[in-house]
C-alpha cells in the first residue's frame, strides 16, 4: 500500500471513529433524557406531581393529568384496601390509569417516602404493574399505576360473576397456570434481579392483578414498607395479611423473601382448591385453608382437596403445582424454594410436557 492508501486508511478510521462516537454520545444524552422525571408543583393545594418518563406519558402534561386526577369523583372508584382506594382515570379515550389514594398525606412522611416511590417506578418487568408517578400532598398521596382491565385474581376466582344465562364462568386450568407462572416470575424478578432486592411482604391474590391478555402483573410491592396500613382495615396486619402470613412472622415480626415463598404458595392453593384463605366455612371451624389443606393431606385424601372445576383438566399438572404449592408452604423457611426455583419448577411442567408430546 503507498503512502496514499494509508493516508486513506487513517482518514476513514478516524471518520467512522468520529461517527460511532458520536451516536454513543446521542444514545447516553437520550436515556438521560427518559430517566429525568416531569415535575409539576401545584401552588393551589400545596402538592407536587410527579410524572416518571415513559412512552405512555410522552404525551401528557403534568398540568393536565392533575386537573383530571383532582376531578375524580365516587363514580371513579374501583374498591378500596388497607392503604387507600383505587379510581380510574381515563384520558383522551384511549389512556386507562389506575390511581390510588393513600390515606395519609406527605406531612406525615420523611423524603424516604419519595426516594422509595423513584425506585418502584424504575421496575420495569412484564408480571409487575408499572407506577407512573405519584402525586403528593401535605394531606394525601396518589400513586399513578397502570390499569390493569381484568382486574384481581381474587375477584376472578371467588367472585365469578353470573352471566346472562345465569351461569357461572369458572378460571379453566390453562389460565390458573399461566397466572400462577406470571406472578411467580413477577415476585422472582423483586427477589432477584432488582438491586436492591425487594421483598413484597404483601402477596396475596388481592395484589395479582390481570392484564389485557390474563397475564398476571404483581402490584402493591413495596407499599408494606412505604406505609403502615390503615387500622380500620381489619385484614392487614402490621405488613401483610391475615391467612397469607408465613408462621415465623409472628415470632420474629419480620419479613423475609421465604415469606413471600410462604404467601405465594397460598396464593397457588387458592388457585388449586378455589378456595379463600379466610374462607368462612374455615373461620367457624377455627381452622385457615392451609391447615385443612395439610390435615386432608394426613389423610391421605389429596383428591378432597382440587377444586371439582378442574377434574376435566391434566391431572399430573395440577398434582405438580400442588406439590409445589406444599414446598412453598414448609413451616421451616429454610425448606421452601426460593422464587427462582419456584419459576423453573412451574416451566418445567410445560417443557416436559411438550418432550412427551414430541
Ligand atoms: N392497577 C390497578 N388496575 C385495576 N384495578 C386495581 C389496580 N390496583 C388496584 N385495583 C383494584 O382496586 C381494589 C383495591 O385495591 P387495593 O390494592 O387498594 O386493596 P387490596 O389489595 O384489595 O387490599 P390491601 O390494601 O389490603 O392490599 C382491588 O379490587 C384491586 O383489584
Amino acid at each position: 500500500m503507498g503512502n496514499a492508501g494509508v493516508l486513506a486508511f487513517y482518514i476513514t478510521i478516524c471518520c467512522v471513529s468520529f461517527v460511532i462516537s458520536k451516536i454513543i454520545i446521542s444514545v447516553l444524552l437520550y436515556k438521560r433524557w427518559q430517566r429525568k422525571n416531569i415535575v409539576f408543583q401545584d401552588s393551589i393545594s400545596g402538592g407536587k406531581m410527579v410524572m416518571f418518563r415513559s412512552p405512555k406519558m410522552q404525551a401528557l402534561t403534568s398540568k393536565a393529568f392533575l386537573k383530571k386526577t383532582m376531578r375524580l369523583t365516587n363514580k371513579d372508584i374501583i374498591g378500596s384496601g388497607g392503604y387507600g382506594t383505587v379510581y380510574r382515570l381515563i384520558i383522551n379515550d384511549s389512556l386507562a390509569f389506575a390511581v390510588k389514594r393513600l390515606n395519609r398525606g406527605s406531612a406525615d412522611r420523611d423524603r424516604g417516602f419519595e426516594r422509595e416511590l423513584k425506585a418502584m417506578g424504575d421496575i420495569k418487568h412484564r408480571n409487575i404493574v408499572t407506577l407512573h408517578g405519584y402525586y403528593s400532598a401535605p394531606q394525601f398521596n396518589l400513586l399513578i399505576y397502570d390499569l390493569m382491565p381484568n382486574g384481581s385474581l381474587d375477584t376472578l376466582l371467588h367472585d365469578t360473576v353470573a352471566g346472562t344465562s345465569g351461569d357461572k364462568k369458572p378460571l379453566d386450568w390453562p389460565s390458573r397456570y399461566k397466572i400462577a407462572l406470571g406472578a411467580a416470575r413477577g415476585i422472582s424478578y423483586l427477589h432477584h434481579d432488582c438491586i436492591p432486592h425487594i421483598i413484597h411482604r404483601d402477596i396475596k391474590s388481592s395484589n395479582i392483578l390481570l392484564d389485557q391478555n390474563m397475564e398476571a402483573r404483581v402490584s402493591d410491592f413495596g407499599l408494606a414498607t412505604l406505609m403502615e396500613p390503615d387500622n380500620t382495615h381489619v385484614s392487614t396486619f402490621v405488613a401483610g395479611t391475615f391467612g397469607y402470613l408465613a408462621p415465623e412472622y409472628f415470632d420474629t415480626g419480620k419479613a423475609t423473601a421465604k415469606g413471600d415463598v410462604y404467601s405465594f404458595g397460598v396464593v397457588l392453593l387458592e388457585l388449586l382448591t378455589g378456595k379463600r384463605p379466610m374462607d368462612e366455612a374455615f373461620l367457624e371451624e377455627g381452622t385457615k385453608l392451609v391447615t385443612w389443606v395439610k390435615a386432608v393431606i394426613y389423610e391421605k385424601k389429596e383428591e378432597h382437596v382440587i377444586d371439582s372445576n378442574l377434574v376435566c383438566y391434566p391431572m399430573d399438572e395440577v398434582n405438580i403445582v400442588f406439590r409445589i404449592a406444599l414446598m412453598c408452604l414448609e413451616s421451616d423457611p429454610s425448606k421452601r424454594p426460593t422464587m427462582n426455583e419456584v419459576v423453573k419448577m412451574l416451566e418445567q411442567i410445560k417443557s416436559d410436557k411438550l418432550l412427551l408430546d414430541c
